[in-house]
């Protein structure tokens, strides 16, 4: 990203956002509420368009691509929203099936039966193919709905708040299953977090935005160890 700016009416959110994502890395984004760090993930799947610079992802700039070539980018791209909800008339399987029927068009039963388990063991929940939602709990959510974007075989995963509403415990998890997807699978990940134990456990790099730009960069210890008071408030438990 370069210089990105986005506004909503008069509201400037993103006065001028320039931020790389290197490959393989996890890149964890800290801010206060508001300060546009949703917004910015947005962009990158064109969820939400750019007024002004330049974005681009696996060399193409987002604004340029058409309806088809966004389609695509959206199955190396996978995201994983705060809001992102299971279906919940179908059970555990067919939410899984339904990426790889709608998006992947795989219709070969023993493909798909492999593919669903292959994943379920990648987030350990291989008994959970026939459950339904409902009889989950909020951490077992997050992990199919972690599996359902991973079964896509994403290049970069974008994570907003993976652990918010989790428990210590199981936050502990999340955030080393989104360890796991790195080292298994190669994924480079964007990962918006206010849990400071995630982003110790997860980040590679950190970058810190405020009032729609970027105020620090640096490893978990080097912003831990930072003199500036507002850098350091982060780390406060
Ligand atoms: N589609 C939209 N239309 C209008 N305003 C929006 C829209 N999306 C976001 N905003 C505004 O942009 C600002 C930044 O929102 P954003 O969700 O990026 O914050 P954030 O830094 O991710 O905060 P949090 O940590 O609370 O999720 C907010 O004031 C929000 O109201």
């Amino acid at each position: 990203m370069r210089h990105i700016a986005k506004s909503f009416g008069d509201n400037a959110i993103l006065k001028d956002i320039n931020m790389d994502l290197h490959k393989g890395e996890n890149l964890v984004i800290l801010g206060k509420s508001g300060t546009g760090k949703s917004v910015t993930i947005k962009l990158i799947v064109n969820l939400l368009e750019y007024d002004k610079g330049e974005l681009k992802v696996f060399g193409d700039e987002v604004k340029d691509l058409s309806e088809q070539e966004l389609k695509k980018l959206r199955t190396r791209v996978g995201f994983l929203f705060q809001s992102a909800a299971l279906y919940d008339s179908m059970t555990v399987r067919e939410n899984l099936e339904f990426p790889l029927k709608r998006i992947l068009k795989i219709k070969d039963e023993k493909e798909l039966e492999d593919r669903i388990k292959e994943v379920l063991d990648s987030v350990g929940l291989p008994d959970a193919i026939d459950k339904m939602p409902s009889e989950l709990s909020g951490g077992m959510r997050k992990r199919i709905g972690l599996a359902r974007t991973i079964i896509l075989k994403p290049e970069i995963m974008l994570y907003d708040e993976p652990t918010t509403g989790l428990d210590p415990i199981t936050s502990k998890e999340i955030s080393e299953l989104i360890m796991s997807m790195q080292e298994k699978f190669k994924i480079s990940s964007i990962i918006i977090t206010h849990d400071i134990a995630c982003a110790k456990i997860t980040a590679n790099r950190m970058m810190v935005m405020d009032k729609g730009e970027f105020v620090a960069e640096g490893t978990f210890e080097e912003l831990e160890n930072s003199s500036d008071d507002f850098i350091k408030s982060f780390f406060k438990l």
